[in-house]
């Protein structure tokens, strides 16, 4: 596991310190400019090169009513991602960024024309999960096989020279999964964290509260303990592989951005897993899936932004990403009290 360097942090600080502008009149901006130093090779770090990653996969518990959209919207949507179609491509350009989509689990059959600026990799564990809610979602091994497929996006990024990792997610039906893995790891109760996901009724909603109540029972009794436990019994296959995703990030030391709840999910497990992932999160945003805040709130992240954002597919985090940027800029750009001749307090 990478550790972060706080003399550089040190450094920093004392750099924000210099720059033209009263101390800390920059507020969040300078902290972030400041994060990124401890975790870069330099107290004034150069601009980022991110990647977005978006891992896709379907949940046999789709099959209990908890979406207001088909399981078939799961492999549309990334006929879509390829095409150039989603809202993560136009966010993805319009940040700089490069985007790839991770095909982890897809049950349906979609066919794929690449004109967009996403590349697929197609590297289905098997077609979705089980439904959780009666069984386990996947085998250990199967949950291992996704982890590792998130490593290997890692590593692909690390070749490419990326210094920021993002990760979204593509999946009918994984708010439930992502709920009870939430609700597993702090022991918050469902009636706080499930949401509305894609938009379901006050009514339907009860429903999926049940659902992710039936569920934890059911792992708890089957045994499950740990982190990787409570994953392969009630997560899906594409938030394994945004575990393995930023457990790989941390191990490299690259900074990773959080984007919505399946994904913060997804880092929760990473965290329990192997608690010094933690030192490589910074949360994007808040988005309004109910208990995206509380489980903000476990992994002691403050969110960015909150503009009532409940999509995923990594946008809030590519929304984030040109305040990040400006950040940095300034930290780089802007003239020192001395440089300027301008006079101190
Ligand atoms: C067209 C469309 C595009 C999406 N992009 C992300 N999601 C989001 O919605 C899904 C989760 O919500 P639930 O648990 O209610 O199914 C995930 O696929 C998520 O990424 C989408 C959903 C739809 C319908
Ligand atoms: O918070 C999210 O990321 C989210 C919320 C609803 C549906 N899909 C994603």
């Amino acid at each position: 596991m990478s550790v972060i360097n706080q003399a550089l942090a040190t450094a920093a600080r004392l750099h924000q310190g210099q720059l033209t502008k009263p101390q800390g009149s920059l507020g969040k901006l300078e902290e972030l400019a400041i994060w990124f130093a401890a975790r870069s090779n330099s107290a004034v770090p150069a601009r980022l090169l991110p990647a977005v990653v978006v891992f896709a996969a379907d949940h046999g518990v789709a099959a209990e009513s908890v979406s207001a959209f088909p399981a078939e919207v799961t492999g549309q949507m990334v006929a879509n991602f390829v095409a150039g179609g989603a809202a993560i491509n136009v966010l993805a350009r319009e940040a700089g960024a490069s985007l790839s989509v991770a095909d982890v689990g897809v049950a349906s059959s979609y066919t794929v024309t690449e004109s967009g600026n996403a590349v697929l990799f197609r590297v289905p564990v098997r077609a979705g999960t089980a439904n959780l809610r009666i069984e386990p979602a996947m085998s250990e091994q199967e949950c291992n096989q996704a982890w590792t497929i998130g490593l290997d996006r890692v590593q692909e990024a690390l070749a490419g020279g990326k210094s920021l990792l993002i990760g979204g997610e593509m999946g009918i039906g994984n708010t439930t999964a992502a709920a009870a893995l939430i609700c597993a790891l702090t022991h918050i109760e469902p009636e706080k964290i499930v949401g509305l996901g894609t938009g379901i009724t006050a009514q339907s909603r009860e429903h999926k509260v049940q659902v992710v109540k039936d569920a934890l029972a059911r792992a708890r009794a089957a045994g499950a303990v740990s982190a990787k436990d409570w994953l392969v019994q009630v997560g899906g296959l594409e938030i394994a592989a945004l575990a393995g995703f930023y457990t790989g990030a941390a191990e490299a030391g690259i900074p990773v951005l959080l984007d919505g709840f399946i994904t913060t999910a997804a880092a929760l497990v990473a965290v329990k897993n192997k608690p010094e992932v933690a030192d490589w999160l910074l949360a994007s945003h808040c988005s309004d899936e109910k208990g995206h805040g509380h489980a903000l709130a476990a992994l002691q992240l403050e969110p960015i932004l909150q503009l009532g954002l409940r999509l995923g597919e990594a946008s809030g985090a590519a929304l984030t990403l040109p305040l990040i940027q400006s950040a940095l800029a300034l930290h780089r750009d802007m003239a020192t009290f001395s440089s300027a001749g301008i006079a101190t307090k």
